[in-house]
């Protein structure tokens, strides 16, 4: 099957969230698989500097009438063709953000279209989120490109159609009012990133507004992965010292270089609680907040935070950091190797999410063993396990209601549970032994793609 990837984000090039890690990981296994896969990208201004080589000119093409140039190189790592989209709009080092971002990106859609129709044609378009939203709207009507679309932020739904019609060519046919209902209604194929979530979206709760429409299609729910090559203990080179399931006594130094590295106070048996994350809405930083303060005047925890977002966040985390020194460190930026020594480093991993497509900041965290202590929402319920230490099960500690004094219990019976050494070893072993490869998802993909009539076969 010939399938094209369409992606805002793509890792290790260009990443912000997970989309980034969904959009990296899973090609270069559908390729293992006898898949010729490629993806194409927008060519942002930071990406030249991760590339040993000059990608090579290869197309020049036109959409809303701006010329763009393609440019072919391969994902660094893998054997996967990779294709940049250059104009001018995506030279400034960002990702997303400023005032053309609707159109920007619409305009990326368009030549991602254009560019399937003239220069490369697949099987299918695999579209991800808002960004290449318009593409399933325009392929609706050809008969021998399908569509299939993943929800990883229902949030962030694009321009609306009346801004469409104005910057772009919205076909006759097209009845939905913002660019993601667009996608929803038009792609052959819509999925989310875990069964849970899948359910979630269909109510009114989850739905961001869609939920009429998504309840109608039923989208499928295909779990993530965590690239196992990417996101191991044994072989990272960001960590002072690297371990396994069978050396598990060796990750302390990671803790006790993270408690350096951040100025917390250096001691083996306090209890680290890390986190890594965009500063949003979505992550529950609003309920951390309410209680965080309590939290460290009750127990002798530390805590770590890295994450990039919302400015009130930012300035709420940094200020309680400063109220603490030695206790708690908030580093506002984005940093692949300082997230990697907080997975290694803490004892436990937070993520109390208002809702969760599916999250793989815990994958990762339960990789490294570190605990996650989540909220039971979507993917989250799919991933964490309840921790029960009589029968010996569970991969987490988790809670149900949106609330912060379930969040504050939640964190004090993980507080105490630390203390309990040999069944906390015994914990991080189940979390690190639990199986998040990409292998399932892909086959699941494969399913999703020849579900479309026609590519039963291909
Ligand atoms: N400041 C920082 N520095 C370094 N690394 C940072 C960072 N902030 C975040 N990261 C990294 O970004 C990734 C976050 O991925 P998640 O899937 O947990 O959440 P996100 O909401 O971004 O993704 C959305 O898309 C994914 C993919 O489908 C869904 O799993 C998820 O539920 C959905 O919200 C992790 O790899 C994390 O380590």
């Amino acid at each position: 099957m010939k399938i094209l990837f369409a992606a805002a984000e793509v890792a290790p090039l260009a990443k912000v969230g997970g989309m980034a890690d969904v959009v990296g990981a899973l090609p270069p296994i559908l390729r293992k698989m006898g898949h010729d896969v490629r993806i194409i990208m927008p060519y942002y201004g930071v990406i030249p500097d991760k590339l040993k080589e000059n990608p090579e000119w290869k197309w020049k093409g036109y959409a809303m009438f701006q010329e763009f140039d393609i440019f072919e190189t391969v994902l660094p790592g893998t054997d996967v063709p990779l294709y940049l989209m250059g104009h001018g709009s995506f030279i400034p080092a960002r990702v997303y953000g400023g005032e053309d971002e609707d159109w920007r990106f619409t305009m990326f859609a368009n030549a991602v279209a254009e560019f399937a129709w003239n220069y490369w044609k697949p099987n299918i378009i695999h579209c991800h989120d808002w960004h290449t939203g318009m593409i399933p709207v325009w392929m609706h009507q050809v008969s021998d490109i399908g569509t299939v679309f993943t929800i990883h932020n229902l949030a962030y739904q694009g321009p609306w159609k009346w801004f469409l019609d104005q910057i772009t060519w919205t076909p006759w046919y097209m009845d939905a009012h913002n660019t993601m209902a667009g996608a929803i209604k038009y792609a052959d194929r819509v999925n989310t990133v875990s069964p849970t979530y899948a359910q979630q979206i269909c109510t009114p709760a989850y739905g961001e507004g869609l939920e009429g429409l998504l309840s109608f299609l039923k989208p499928w729910g295909i779990l993530n992965g965590v690239d196992t090559d990417v996101e191991n203990p044994a072989t990272d080179a960001a960590l002072v010292q690297n371990y396994s399931i069978d050396t598990l006594d060796d990750r302390l130094a990671n803790k006790l270089a993270l408690q350096k590295e951040l100025g917390l106070g250096v001691n083996p048996r306090t209890f680290l609680i890390g986190m890594v994350s965009r500063l949003v809405e979505q992550k529950g930083v609003d309920l951390i907040l309410q209680i965080l303060e309590r939290y460290l005047a009750y127990t002798d925890a530390q805590f770590v935070v890295l994450g990039t977002g919302d400015r009130y966040y930012e300035s709420q985390l940094w200020q309680i950091a400063a109220r603490y020194p030695g206790r708690m460190s908030a580093q506002i930026l984005f940093n692949s190797a300082l997230s990697h020594h907080i997975y290694a480093g803490s004892d436990a991993f937070l993520m109390p999410s208002r809702f969760e497509p599916c999250g793989i900041s815990q994958l990762i965290a339960l990789r490294y063993g570190s605990i996650p202590i989540v909220r039971r929402t979507g993917g989250l319920v799919d991933t964490v396990s309840f921790h029960d230490p009589i029968n010996q099960v569970g991969t987490g500690f988790s809670f149900d209601r949106y609330e912060p004094l379930d969040l504050y219990t939640c964190m004090v019976r993980v507080w105490e549970s630390y203390r309990y050494a040999d069944a906390w070893k015994a914990l991080q072993q189940r979390g690190m032994s639990s199986n998040f490869s990409w292998q399932a998802s892909a086959d699941k993909y494969v399913q999703l793609y020849r579900s479309i009539p026609g590519l039963e076969n291909a």
